[in-house]
């Protein structure tokens, strides 16, 4: 890819390591440097599945599966499976992603021994679970312009790199707000909350563009062998687990031009930064860098406007779990054990 798309003012010598300067050289690639027809007898035996989380996603998630399905299944033999994890919609989201010719499981009825653990992590968990593919390719169910270049340029470079074992995609985010567009205004929680902490304590990360992207890809043996945070501590989790376990060169960034998607609204983004604060105290606290006397809480006192003007005090319990390494849970049978 040609770096020089990432101006590197002279300042970001401060700010960036000379190992993560490289990193960006040489890990940063863009969608179009691979074509489906380039990339689809690059696959071998292997197998490529597609994962989408949806929760009442019914207005996007068909033309999502629609693309993937005549591009990449019909046109080109780029993926094998695509794979609509329903996530307690309240929607048609099922039958729209079905009728569009998606494989459609609820995200309670995957691995259901188990406990359901809840939110986005959980349907990512369960959908790796419920698919096959040696290569998994994650994308959000609510993007209004996704083009299948979003899963050629994330599976290129685990088809041309055996040494990259995760890629995330960037691209630049409009905020859209009704009639106004807000061309960088986008990631809210990615500029003011996953950034600055990305950079503080594991700044080999703060290459990124996106590290909250919620367009990835990765190969089964390694998603299979990390953890899940629930909610929306899934993917910072997924970060700063991979840099420590298999290292920065393993993996990458993919330049996938343009994302707009359905926002979430102020106090929903506040819950969704409590989650991701929450697995990065975690991840601290683990790595010994975190001393606290006691736990932080999780509740998240938030004050809503009620009827004539009145405040109402909404408490949310932010709390995360965890689901362990998928390859922890299967018997060698590939069966669940009994719930202990
Ligand atoms: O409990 C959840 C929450 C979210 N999602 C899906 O995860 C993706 C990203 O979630 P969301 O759009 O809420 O996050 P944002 O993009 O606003 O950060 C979307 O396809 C959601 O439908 C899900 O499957 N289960
Ligand atoms: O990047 C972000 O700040 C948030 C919110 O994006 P917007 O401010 O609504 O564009 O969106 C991402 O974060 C979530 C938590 O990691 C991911 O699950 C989403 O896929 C991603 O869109």
């Amino acid at each position: 890819m040609d770096t020089t798309r990432i101006g590197l003012d002279p300042n970001a010598e401060l700010a960036l390591s000379p190992r993560v300067r490289s990193w960006l050289r040489r890990r940063s690639s863009r969608a179009d440097d691979w074509t489906a027809a380039q990339l689809a007898p690059l696959k071998g035996s292997r197998t490529v599945s597609v994962v989408i989380p949806a929760r009442n996603e019914e207005e996007t998630v068909g033309q999502i599966v629609r693309t993937i399905r005549t591009t990449l299944v019909e046109d080109n033999p780029l993926v094998d499976e695509v794979l609509v994890v329903d996530s307690r919609s309240r929607d048609a989201t099922a039958r729209v992603a079905a009728e569009a010719g998606a494989r459609v499981v609820s995200q309670d009825d995957v691995l259901r021994p188990l406990p359901g653990m809840h939110g986005k992590g959980e349907a990512l968990w369960k959908g790796l679970a419920a698919t096959a593919g040696d290569l998994v390719v994650f994308v959000d169910g609510d993007l209004y312009d996704f083009t299948a270049g979003y899963v050629i340029g994330l599976l290129g470079p685990l088809l041309t790199d055996p040494e990259v074992d995760y890629v995330k995609g960037f691209y630049h985010r409009p905020l859209v707000n009704g009639s106004h567009t807000d061309a960088d205004g986008g990631g809210r929680v990615t500029e003011l909350v996953a950034r600055p902490l990305l950079n503080m304590y594991w700044p080999d990360l703060a290459g990124f563009v996106q590290p909250l992207a919620g367009e990835y890809a990765g190969r089964r043996e390694v998603l299979e062998s990390i953890p899940f945070v629930t909610h929306y501590g899934v993917e910072v989790g997924h970060l700063i687990d991979l840099l420590r376990w298999r290292g920065l060169d393993a993996l990458a960034q993919v330049d996938l031009g343009m994302r707009t998607h359905r926002h979430q609204g102020t106090q929903a983004l506040g819950r969704m930064s409590g989650q991701i604060m929450l697995t990065i105290m975690d991840r601290l606290d683990r790595s010994g860098r975190l001393v606290a006397q006691e736990a932080p809480s999780t509740l998240l006192a938030q004050f809503r406007r009620a009827a004539e003007g009145a405040r109402e005090l909404v408490v949310t319990d932010l709390a995360v779990q965890e689901r362990p390494p998928l390859r922890t849970v299967r018997t060698p049978a590939g069966q669940v054990p009994p719930c202990t």
